[in-house]
């Protein structure tokens, strides 16, 4: 059986199944008038889950090794340690409440004292607890998960839908692909996948259901496809599918030290986009003349509090100082919409994608924004910084966001810190509004960025995370690029750059129509720069000036998208 999906990431991936359905569980304090009740849902809590993981542990012995099985033990031990269950039998007792929140207010007692702790043997005790204590609720509760049972062997993930606090908390050694029901291309979730090089399909609508846990799975990232149990021959075709791929990456990999320029010598800017320090070195390694998009917020998530100002600081210092004096573009907080923080309070939205997002969110908590911003001036000084401030729709969030800059600039100056005279400002183009003023916009910028995924989203009103509606993520529609090609005019009119961080930009099929609308720099996942550089080193920029006007008088994306079918040789 195939199912079939939306490639979001390349490659291919064989493996066994891991079904990913954690359930939320809320935990209330509430009265009890049953005491006894309480101790023994406890008790049966703690039979069942040392049962559970004592034949993890067996298996893990089997499949994997020692080690592994021996984390299972710890958390054996847990469940018979008298501290931890005794003192959650002490507060059911003289508090007469229910069990399931004396696990949880026990549990985070042990967690928050080892993770405070300065030693990382302490600190993987609190993520024992973590699990175990997950374990015992979901049996108190009688909810039935295995959402809670950590990864510990080569698997591919099945899941209805990915957070990126759930792909950055898996174990990446572990993780061979990923295969959603739901999701789109320029989802979080899909993006960090992307980077990461784990082969992914998204958007199958009904992986969850049709995968069982016994099945071998295939994954066809390039093609989006998911063949279940995948017959010798599928096996085969697949590996002839690599083979090829990798003869290709050989031949890009010839340009990593080259610039990017047409057959008619017209350069642009090809760089890359990340989410931490640690994806500089991808960066790098393909090729990047530096980083057009660094998404901060994955420095805010996974953790249990906002980052300090020094946290930040050093993490955008590792960035500069490993670019040397290539450009980077820092993009200040964009939380809200599929990206959300648990320790920060927020309201319950209608709409996430329209409402109290990213310069939003940061101009209406301005204490979180100020604190990001000495970071980043503090660390200018390192590099080549550019700040980019997202999701701009009016001047007056621009002005009021640039104020805040220069404030904070001025601060830093008075208590003696050095900050870098020579920043760009810009501003990411992913609101139709501040499309259409970007003539406004560009007498007061330094740079526009186009972010794609949501420009594409909000000028199409189509949900970018929603499969139903995937089919209007249309890059190709004459719509959108007649809005591109505005801005860059714009821009150019006024002597500035114009680049792209959206999705779109490393994608093979657009590279020609960008060139010839003129884009000045293309940032993208470190995987695509050089394949798109190869792309690019085949054209021939005055004939897509004019492939760009053609496609511009067209009506539908089908028709443009088929234009440039034809404009693409085989070789790349
Ligand atoms: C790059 C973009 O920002 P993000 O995907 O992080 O919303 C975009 O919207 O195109
Ligand atoms: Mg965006």
């Amino acid at each position: 059986m195939i199912l079939n999906g939306i490639g979001a990431s390349n490659g291919f991936a064989i493996g066994k199944v891991y079904k990913y359905e954690p359930v939320k569980v809320q935990v209330e304090k509430k009265q009890v008038d049953n005491i006894q009740d309480e101790i023994t849902k406890l008790d049966n809590a703690i039979d069942i889950s040392i049962k559970e993981l004592e034949a993890i542990r067996i298996k893990a012995q089997e499949d994997i090794d020692e080690k592994s099985a021996e984390i299972f033990n710890a958390h054996i031990q847990i469940l018979n340690d008298p501290e931890f269950i005794g003192n959650i039998k002490k507060n059911v007792k003289s508090d007469s409440i229910n069990a399931d929140y004396a696990i949880k207010e026990i549990a985070d007692m042990f967690i928050n004292m080892f993770e405070a702790m300065d030693n990382e043997y302490m600190k993987e005790r609190a993520a024992d607890i973590k699990d175990v204590s997950q374990r015992l609720l979901y049996h108190v509760l009688g909810i039935n998960n295995n959402g809670a049972t950590p990864i510990k062997e080569e698997v591919i993930v099945i899941a209805n839908d990915l957070t990126p606090s759930d792909t950055a908390q898996f174990d990446k050694r572990y993780i061979k692909g990923f295969v959603t029901n739901v999701g789109g291309r320029t989802s979080h979730a899909a993006i960090m996948a992307r980077t990461l090089e784990i082969p992914t399909v998204v958007g199958t609508k009904t992986a969850l259901l049709d995968i069982k846990e016994s099945d071998i799975i295939m994954v066809d990232g390039f093609d989006g496809k998911v063949h279940i149990n995948p017959s010798n021959e599928q096996i085969e075709e697949a590996k002839a599918k690599i083979k090829m791929y990798k003869k290709k990456q050989a031949i890009w990999a010839q340009l990593k030290n080259t610039s990017t320029v047409t057959m008619d010598n017209h350069y642009v800017e090809l760089v890359g986009n990340i989410g931490s320090p640690e994806d500089v070195e991808g960066v790098n390694n393909n090729g990047g003349e530096g980083i057009g998009l660094y998404r901060t917020e994955f420095l805010y998530m996974g953790r249990k509090n906002l980052p300090t100002e020094e946290e930040q600081f050093e993490a955008y210092k590792v960035v500069l100082n490993n670019m040397g004096d290539k450009p980077v573009v820092v993009r200040t907080l964009d939380i809200g919409g599929d990206k959300e923080l648990p320790y920060m309070e927020m309201d319950k939205e209608m709409n996430p994608f329209l409402g109290n997002r990213a310069i939003r969110l940061c101009l209406s908590k301005k204490d979180i924004f100020k604190t990001q911003l000495r970071a980043l001036l503090r660390a200018s000084v390192y590099g080549n910084l550019r700040i980019m401030f997202p999701m701009i729709a009016t001047m007056d969030e621009f002005h009021e966001a640039k104020d805040m800059l220069m404030e904070s600039k001025c601060e830093l100056i008075k208590e003696g810190s050095r900050v870098s005279d020579h920043i760009e400002i810009g501003i990411m183009i992913e609101i139709p509004a501040a499309a259409i003023l970007a003539d406004q916009f560009a007498k007061e910028v330094d740079f526009f960025s186009i972010g794609t995924n949501d420009l594409i989203q909000y000028t199409f009103a189509a949900d970018r995370m929603n499969e139903k509606v995937s089919y209007l993520y249309q890059p190709f529609n004459p719509s959108l690029l007649r809005l591109i090609k505005m801005v860059i005019n714009a821009a150019h009119k006024e002597g500035k750059w114009v680049g792209m961080c959206g999705e779109m930009a490393g994608e093979q099929l657009a590279i020609p129509i960008l060139i010839g609308l003129g884009l000045d720099e293309f940032s993208m996942s470190a995987t695509s720069i050089l394949q798109a550089r190869h792309i690019i080193s085949k054209l021939n920029y005055n004939d897509m000036v004019k492939l760009a006007s053609e496609v511009l008088q067209m009506t539908r994306d089908k028709d443009v998208y088929n234009r440039i079918c034809g404009v693409l040789k085989e070789d790349v």
